[in-house]
């Protein structure tokens, strides 16, 4: 008998549940479990599963307040974080819902009078999920609702941190009547379940959301059996403050894409470049603005900051503004800390860090925590020169009111999601994703459902005879 998971509150280091863990065999079952209901789920009609799909969506909405204590409890993101995490999730359901009817063919025209050709879209079977814990409802519902939708059947694993709320989600769904075998869960250690599903012959897709490194062994991995992968990986996103930038925009859109769930979001903004000739103003309004958020417990309705996940990013995080504040950077806001070992709890105030350059840790690896490195430039080309020095491409912010400053940025930005005085890019409708090792494929959007369809083609010989 494997040892249960033990979820804790980041919070306050208590335990708050210990979750069974699946075996090998048990994981293998639920595998073969849901490949053979691939047979039934696919040849279920399109216009009921995007019923059954507005179904789930709708029970999950009745449950909002009791998941998104959940997910603060399990995660530490503040309440009102989680609650918007709920409407998140289920809009990736409902946008699903309705793709499920517009899964489209198209005819040819055929190179004869006697041959016809018909393209269509046929489900590609069993998905297998991994995902992250920092978005455990909408990560996942950003992965169900377009498998389910197009007629595959779906397997996850949650992140080990907090897999309460995506089991929650899963019973629900099964409540309002999506077969058991059509989505399932199983619980354990990432690397053995990881192998599992990537050593499954039932196994047709692998979709993860997580960080690189493990995106990369996933690929790997898949690749035997020619899976198709769907990844959505680390990011270390730039974000461009032009002189003739309206500040105040700039101030709160920064602090939108930065703060959000304590800086732990694949999309924060990960370096803050501004133009030398506004450098103090902005700073100013900046450094006021932060030092004016709340940290602590996020059941607290007056906290925008909780704890980071666990210890180990917690001392990446203290290693990060220690490297930099030794190799010279200036602390304008922050460097404080309220941390537990013994108890298990771990915070970190919003921290602002001046005078970055590049030789610092924290402008090459992800932060993943609520600090803010700033860079000075003097042109704009300097500033593309160095946003696009990463080997991630997930998100990009600039802020501007110079159309020609801004296309000019949006054209040379290598970035999936790019936001122009936008600090809040994401949603259901977006084509979501990452340019080099920040992934491949997109969720969410017309384009989500794709990465779950197969295109074939008839073609009808000697139809005039
Ligand atoms: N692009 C996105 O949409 C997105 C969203 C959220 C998080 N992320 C990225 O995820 C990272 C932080 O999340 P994290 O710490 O949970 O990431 P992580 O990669 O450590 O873990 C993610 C998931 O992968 C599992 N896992 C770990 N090792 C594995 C392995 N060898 N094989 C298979 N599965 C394995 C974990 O159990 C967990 O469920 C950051 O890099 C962040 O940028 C990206
Ligand atoms: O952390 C990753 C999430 O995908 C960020 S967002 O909530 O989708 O913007």
């Amino acid at each position: 008998m494997s040892t249960p998971i033990k979820v804790h509150n980041p919070a306050t280091g208590e335990l708050l549940k210990e979750v069974k863990v699946h075996s090998n065999e048990e994981i293998k079952q639920a595998l073969e479990k849901g490949h053979l209901a691939f047979k039934k789920w696919s040849k279920v009609n399109a216009h009921t599963r995007s019923k059954l799909l507005k179904d789930w969506s709708r029970i999950i909405q009745k449950h909002k307040e009791e998941i998104a204590k959940v997910m603060t409890l399990e995660n530490g993101k503040p309440l009102k974080e989680s609650i918007g995490e709920v409407d998140y999730a289920t809009s990736y359901i409902d946008w699903y819902a309705e793709e499920a009817t517009r899964i489209y063919g198209r005819t040819i025209p055929a190179s004869s009078e006697s041959k016809r050709i018909i393209v269509s879209r046929q489900p590609i079977g069993l998905v297998a999920a991994i995902t992250p814990w920092n978005f455990p409802a909408a990560m996942m519902t950003r992965k169900a609702a377009p498998a389910l939708a197009a007629g595959c059947t779906f397997i996850i694993k949650p992140a080990e941190e907090t897999p309460l709320t995506t089991m929650r989600l899963i019973k629900l769904a099964h409540e309002v009547g999506i077969p058991q075998d059509a989505i399932q869960y199983v619980n354990g250690n990432g690397p053995e379940v990881g192998s599992l599903f990537t050593d499954s012959e039932h196994v047709r897709k692998i979709t993860f959301t997580g960080s690189t490194p493990v995106g990369k062994t996933l690929i790997r991995n898949s690749a035997d059996s020619i899976k198709h992968v769907t990844m959505e990986l680390g990011g270390h996103a730039p974000l461009i403050v032009a002189e003739d930038a309206d500040l105040d925009v700039a101030v709160t859109q920064t602090i939108l894409s930065k703060f959000r769930n304590a800086g732990q979001t694949c999309v924060c903004a990960n370096r803050v470049l501004v133009n030398e000739n506004i450098m103090d103003a902005f700073t100013e309004k900046l450094t006021k603005a932060v030092k004016a958020l709340t940290v602590g417990n996020g059941l607290d309705s007056a906290t925008d900051i909780g704890p980071i996940i666990n210890e180990k990013g917690y001392r990446k995080i203290v290693g990060q503004v220690k490297d930099a504040i030794d190799k010279g950077a200036e602390v304008l806001a922050g460097n404080e800390y309220d941390a537990n070992e013994e108890q298990g709890y771990y915070f970190v105030h919003p921290t602002i860090l001046k005078n970055v350059d590049e030789r610092m840790t924290i402008m090459e690896e992800e932060t993943f925590g609520p600090v803010l490195p700033i860079v000075s430039f003097k042109e704009i080309t300097e500033a593309v020169d160095i946003a696009n020095n990463t080997p991630y491409g997930l998100a990009a912010y600039f802020f501007t009111n110079d159309y020609k400053v801004g296309t000019y940025l949006y054209e040379h930005l290598n970035f999936g999601i790019i936001g122009w005085n936008d600090g809040a890019p994401s949603g259901a409708h977006v084509p979501f994703g990452g340019m080099k090792e920040s992934g491949i494929g997109r969720e969410g959007g017309s384009e989500g459902i794709d990465p779950y369809l197969e295109t074939k083609y008839l073609s009808i010989g000697n139809y005039d005879q």
